[in-house]
């Protein structure tokens, strides 16, 4: 491993196993989507990545810079690879977009912000399919059904957005150097590209699951008067003894709208 030590602030667990590598190019989707890694590493998946298609890479990692530049010197001068020494996150916030363009997002996530990163690229208005690597409990959270002891708000925002979630396979601790104390999991999720969520929406969410085992009713006591909660709950045939993970993502947002509404009505008096 070209004398790099993997630092623990930023995430580092490089994938060697090639048997999961091969597995995430056999994922990639057919089209003719640009493609964006985050966090390319020492780059194993990059050099996969990078012989189908057309694509840009950010690592925080000055020392990886280092690395990944000579590495992919020639790749780099033909213009088939940006590279980008930049907080991804940061990126996000200069220009709400990681390219100009439709992609997809292919990587292997630093764990740290991995839950962030991929609410980002669901917001991200040119990226259409997110294919990354995750923490296993993380990734089940996204593709949870109603009901379930995972599903919140990350499973509500996640099937209103998309068309197709899926685990497609884990990969155990000793496929990474080092090793990482949990079970990782590939996620996959298709977004559908004409629907998005507004900050309200998901702040109301934040709400509901203030007390995951508590009564969703109770949560809303926080935004909402108790006869107003009544009524949507009736309007709506919720029982009023539900938990936030036992109503629907498409409940949710009937809910909301009825909220809004019902500001909406009050502010014009
Ligand atoms: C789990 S490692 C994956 C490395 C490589 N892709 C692999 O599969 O072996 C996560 C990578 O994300 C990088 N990283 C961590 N935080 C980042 C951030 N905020 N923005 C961009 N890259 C970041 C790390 O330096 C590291 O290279």
């Amino acid at each position: 491993m070209e004398n790099i030590k993997a630092k623990k602030k930023y995430g580092q667990n490089f994938l060697i196993d090639k048997a999961v590598l091969n597995g995430i190019i056999q994922a990639m989707p057919n089209n003719n989507n640009y493609l964006v890694e985050i966090g390319p590493g020492l780059g194993d998946l990059t050099e996969k990545l990078v012989k189908y298609k057309d694509m840009t890479a950010y690592e925080v990692d000055t020392d990886l810079i280092g690395v990944l530049r000579s590495k992919f010197q020639d790749e780099i001068a033909s213009n088939r690879f940006k590279l980008v020494h930049k907080d991804v996150l940061q990126a996000w916030e200069g220009q709400n977009t990681l390219h100009e363009g439709k992609y997809d997002l292919i990587a292997n996530l630093p764990y740290y912000i991995a839950t962030n990163i991929i609410l980002r690229a669901l917001e991200d208005a040119n990226c259409e399919h997110i294919i990354v690597m995750i923490q296993k409990e993380v990734a089940q959270k996204f593709i949870a059904k109603v009901n379930e002891k995972e599903f919140s708000s990350l499973g509500i925002i996640s099937q209103l957005l998309t068309t197709d979630s899926r685990i497609l396979f884990d990969v155990p601790p000793e496929s990474f150097n080092p090793a990482p104390k949990v079970v990782s999991s590939i996620l996959y999720l298709r977004k559908d590209m004409t629907k998005s969520l507004s900050d309200d929406f998901k702040k109301f969410l934040k709400a509901c699951f203030s007390q995951p085992r508590k009564k969703l009713s109770k949560n809303l006591s926080s935004l909402l008067e108790k006869a107003e909660i009544s009524k949507i709950f009736s309007a709506l045939n919720i029982d009023e003894n539900k938990r936030p993970h036992e109503v629907s993502a498409s409940l949710y947002s009937q809910m909301y709208t009825k909220v809004k509404n019902g500001r909406e009505e009050s502010s014009r008096g």
